[in-house]
């Protein structure tokens, strides 16, 4: 497979006052297309800041990120707004759905500014919501919820999918109908997805796991036989 994200000796200090916080302490890795990639980390550790600096939300403060073919460090605000809506989907742990819009019309929202996106209903079918279309968020589960906001990242048809861990206001059963979601996605659409967690115990559903601590990258590990969501307890 071909290599879709580069991070190169990525660093990110936030200064604060007099204090500087390192954040990101010269992180490598890669990620190939199609791969469903596990960030795994203790509170603090900088997972968030590597999928924000990926989605183009934040800057590296040195080092190079690649996309593609394209370097995105440097970039211009406008060159990574346009990054962040064509080809960046993002699901967080709370949903961030416009409550005075149906599910439909949150999907529908969402894909207006994409040229390449998909349709809105086919991808709420896709994630078991066709009978829920025009309820509104105040009238569905987290769960639900979650599902709908993992159609409106999902149908713009993004290069990459990132998930800041998206069960993390979700009870067990739930949290893990997420994840098969997430999982069948992946295989269906070949859409990569990273996914940020502090549970490792869902490391072994991922091709690919990037364990991260006080900044720098601790371990990655292969997983030659990722395991389905459904096999896996914790
Ligand atoms: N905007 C910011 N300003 C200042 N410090 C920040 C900012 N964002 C993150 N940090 C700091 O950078 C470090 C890494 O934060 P990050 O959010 O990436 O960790 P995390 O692994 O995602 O943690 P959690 O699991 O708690 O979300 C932390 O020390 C955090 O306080």
């Amino acid at each position: 497979m071909a290599t879709l994200i580069e991070f190169k000796k990525v660093t990110k200090a936030y200064q604060i006052g007099e204090v500087k916080i390192q954040a990101l302490a010269g992180v490598d890795f890669s990620i190939s297309e199609g791969e469903f990639v596990v960030i795994l980390g203790a509170s603090g550790a900088g997972k968030s800041t590597i999928l924000n600096i990926l989605g183009g939300m934040d800057t590296a403060s040195s080092g190079h990120v690649f996309v593609g073919d394209q370097e995105i460090t440097g970039w211009s605000e406008k060159k990574l707004t346009e990054y962040r809506g064509e080809q960046v989907g993002f699901v967080f742990q709370f949903y961030n759905l416009i409550p005075n819009l149906n599910a439909l019309e949150n999907v529908e929202f969402a894909t207006e500014v994409c040229k390449d996106h998909l349709d809105a209903r086919d991808i709420l079918h896709k994630v078991g919501l066709a009978n829920r279309m025009k309820n509104f968020p105040s009238q569905l589960s987290g769960g639900e919820q979650q599902r709908v906001a993992i159609a409106r990242a999902v149908a713009k048809n993004p290069a990459l999918l990132l998930c800041d861990e998206p069960t993390g206001a979700l009870d067990y059963v739930t949290g893990k109908s997420v994840l098969k979601l997430l999982q069948d996605l992946n295989k269906e659409t070949k859409t990569c997805v990273v996914l940020v967690t502090h549970n490792s115990a869902i490391a072994p559903m991922a091709d690919k796991v990037i364990r991260v601590k006080s900044g720098r990258i601790e371990s990655i590990t292969i997983n030659d036989h990722k395991q389905s969501v459904e096999g896996i307890e914790w």
